[in-house]
């Protein structure tokens, strides 16, 4: 590395990395008027997808909406460049309806980078960071935790220096990477990319504790290769609804692509078995630890043996490229073994790979280092967020970017930082699983991790967290009055119905019987009516003629909070008991030596975790409710 080139810039903030999470964090501290500078190894590399072509499914979808709600771009830009949209689950209750579009990759990310390259006070800079500059610090009491450390700026490979007052570390899968193809091991990024190499060590040398991860994706393959005929045809939704609330649904009406189903098979099964031992996974030569929830193909057949098949999507990578991604098959074993299991596969059976399935191992962190604000919790001024911090997948890359660009600049700005509590939000679950849970591989976010699920819906998703982006500065006035006249609308038409009696006459009764509706003994509520499976708010129109018209955003609220208003309360009350829990804050400075009573792993696990509540405590695996109350006891006591 050159150490004579010494050329010093001075800017606010310094984002390294411009994938997702680097994308959202740069964004938003230029927008709240910060000088801000994103660096990538490669500018090709600005919100690329490397792995899956699509936004969004089943919880990623809520992530997505909650992160527009906040004042985030990914929302908008899959708007921009979609070309099938699809809503997963319609069948099942609101709380799980989650939206999934496709992207055309390459569009996705020259409209992303457009957004960058025309945003004030944002400098994109091609450049690997090397090394992050730092100084001891002695401001302890500006946190009770004590951070022993202050962020300076960054040094790039040429040996330029950037000074600066935050730095958010977005390096995703580039550092230290290496891809694995069975015996083949190239020591690149994603796509072939440049990997960033030097960085690691200066963050060990800062303290920072790194771990391995690794992931995969499947082969693309050329459309022209392939035989459609036999496989299933999936086409989007008929009536295309946007994942920004900012953007006119009338405008995302357009002719969509499609996708196609097909699945393994028992050949295909035993090919991959025959071969395990050419699998760099099988056969040890990965050490990083992979998503459990997205497993390659060598997984599902290992750990799913008694599955007879497997879903197979074939899904276009853009509109104007014949390449095509074999959703389901991510893979790291050999070329010749790769084609040969392929091959197995209906459709597929003459099929030419144009890019090899390959697996990738990078260095990361555990989270358990930093607070929810995203900070390092003994860093003051660095902030990390993406795959670097344990996670897996765009959507909770640009999520977590999102909150640490907020609070990167917040820090700097002396205001209050952003934080989102589990019951707020899914962007909460996952920052509170990721700092205080003990995540052994990438972690992904699912419904089922978010317990408080039927409040946080992607449906209301500005309803809950348009406000916090408000205050962060990130959401216009116009867009803040619009969601205070949404909320006026929704209020006034509930109690409209609840308010509205309907008698037990002929014209009712005629009317409940044409919807197979049990008949009126006596009168009743709109509202009441409304609660029946069988009836919806567009139904009661024809019983209801007085009614104003309002826009499909207020009735789809309305619908909802009626006909679900017993489970909303009951986990409004649930929600509650947490928020008390979460209220009652722990010093930084607590010394659990100190705590008599504590069971050691407890005492160990509070230490490494440092929780900032005693909810976040109660959270951290080996801390027992016995635990809590223990610590409750002694804070009490000591008046702490
Ligand atoms: C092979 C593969 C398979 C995957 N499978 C999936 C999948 O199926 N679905 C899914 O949702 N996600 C998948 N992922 C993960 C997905 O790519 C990431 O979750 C997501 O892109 C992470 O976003 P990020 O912003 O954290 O990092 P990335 O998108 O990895 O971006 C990192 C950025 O950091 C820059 N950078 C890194 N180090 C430096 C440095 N020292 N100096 C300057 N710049 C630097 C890079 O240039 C890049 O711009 C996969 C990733 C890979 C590579
Ligand atoms: N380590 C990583 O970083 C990594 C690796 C692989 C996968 N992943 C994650 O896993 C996800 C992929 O995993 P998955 O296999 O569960 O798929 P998915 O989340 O994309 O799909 C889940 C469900 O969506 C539906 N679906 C999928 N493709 C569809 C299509 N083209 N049309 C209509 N419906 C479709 C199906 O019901 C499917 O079971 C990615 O979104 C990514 O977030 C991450």
């Amino acid at each position: 590395m050159s150490k004579t080139n010494e050329f010093v810039e001075k800017v606010d903030v310094c984002v390294i990395g411009a994938g997702h999470a680097g994308c959202e964090a740069a964004l938003a501290c230029a927008r709240l008027g910060l000088e801000t500078v994103i660096f990538t190894v490669s500018v090709d590399s600005i919100a690329l997808m490397p792995c899956n072509p699509n936004v969004g499914g089943s919880s990623k979808g809520h992530l997505v909406r909650e992160l527009d709600a906040l004042g985030g771009e990914m929302g908008k830009n899959i708007d921009r460049t979609f070309i099938q949209s699809k809503m997963l689950n319609v069948s099942k209750g609101p709380a799980v309806h989650s939206l999934r579009a496709q992207a055309d990759k390459a569009e996705y990310t020259r409209a992303m980078r457009k957004v960058l390259e025309n945003q004030d006070h944002l400098v994109i800079k091609q450049a690997e960071v090397c090394e992050l500059l730092w100084e001891e610090t002695a401001d302890s009491e500006e946190k009770p935790d004590g951070y022993q450390k202050r962020i300076k700026g960054v040094k790039i490979f040429t040996g330029m220096v950037y000074e600066c007052k935050a730095v958010v570390l977005c390096t995703g899968t580039y550092l230290g990477a290496r891809c694995l193809c069975g015996e083949s091991i190239t020591y690149t990024g994603p796509n072939g990319l440049q990997a960033a190499n030097h960085l690691t060590e200066s963050l060990k040398k800062m303290g920072i504790e790194l771990r391995r991860f690794k992931t995969g994706t499947p082969a693309r393959m050329d459309r022209r290769s392939l035989d459609f005929t036999r496989m299933e045809e999936q086409f989007g939704d008929e009536r295309i609804v946007p994942f920004s609330f900012s953007t006119d649904p009338d405008t995302v009406q357009k002719e969509q692509v499609s996708c196609w189903l097909t699945y393994t098979n028992e050949k295909t099964h035993e090919i991959i078995r025959e071969n395990l031992d050419r699998s760099p996974i099988y056969a040890g030569i990965i050490e990083g630890t992979g998503p459990r929830y997205c497993p390659s193909i060598e997984d599902k057949v290992v750990k799913f043996a008694e599955k007879e098949r497997h879903q197979v999507f074939i899904e276009p990578e853009g509109l104007h490229t014949n390449e095509m991604y074999v959703a389901g098959m991510s893979s790291s074993l050999p070329e010749d073994v790769q084609l040969a299991m392929y091959r197995t596969v209906p459709g597929l059976e003459n099929c030419r790979i144009v890019r090899n399935a390959y697996a990738i191992e990078y260095d990361c962190i555990h989270a358990g280092q930093l607070y929810p604000t995203l900070e390092f919790r003994k860093i003051r001024g660095l902030f990390s967020a993406g795959q670097f911090n344990g996670s897996s997948g765009y959507e909770e890359a640009a999520c977590q970017g999102l909150v640490a660009g907020i609070n990167a600049a917040m820090s700097i700005l002396g205001k209050s930082p952003l934080t989102i509590d589990r019951s707020e939000g899914y962007i909460g679950v996952l920052i509170d699983d990721l700092v205080t849970k003990n995540n052994r591989e990438p972690y992904r976010m699912m419904t089922s991790r978010a317990e408080y699920r039927l409040l946080l819906r992607q449906d209301n998703a500005d309803l809950r967290l348009r406000k916090k982006g408000y205050e962060a500065g990130l959401i216009s006035e116009e867009e803040y009055q619009h969601l205070l006249k949404k909320e006026r609308l929704i209020e006034s038409e509930i109690e409209r119905l609840k308010n509205t009696s309907v008698g037990a006459n002929k014209e009712v009764q005629h009317f409940l019987e044409s919807h197979d509706s049990s008949s009126l003994k006596t009168a009743a509520s709109l509202a009441e009516l409304l609660c029946r499976p069988e009836l919806s708010y567009e139904i009661l129109g024809e019983i209801d003629r007085d009614r104003k018209a309002l826009p499909a955003e207020v009735i789809e609220q309305v619908d909802i909070e009626i006909k679900y208003e017993g489970y909303i309360v009951r986990q409004k009350r649930q929600v509650e008991q947490y928020r008390k829990m979460e209220k009652k804050k722990i010093p930084g400075n607590l010394d659990y030596d100190e705590v008599p009573s504590l069971r050691i792993e407890a005492r160990q696990n509070l230490k490494l975790f440092r929780p900032i509540s005693i909810g976040q405590a109660s959270r951290i695996s080996g801390v027992s409710p016995a635990d809590i109350s223990v610590l409750l006891v002694y804070l009490e006591r000591y008046g702490r």
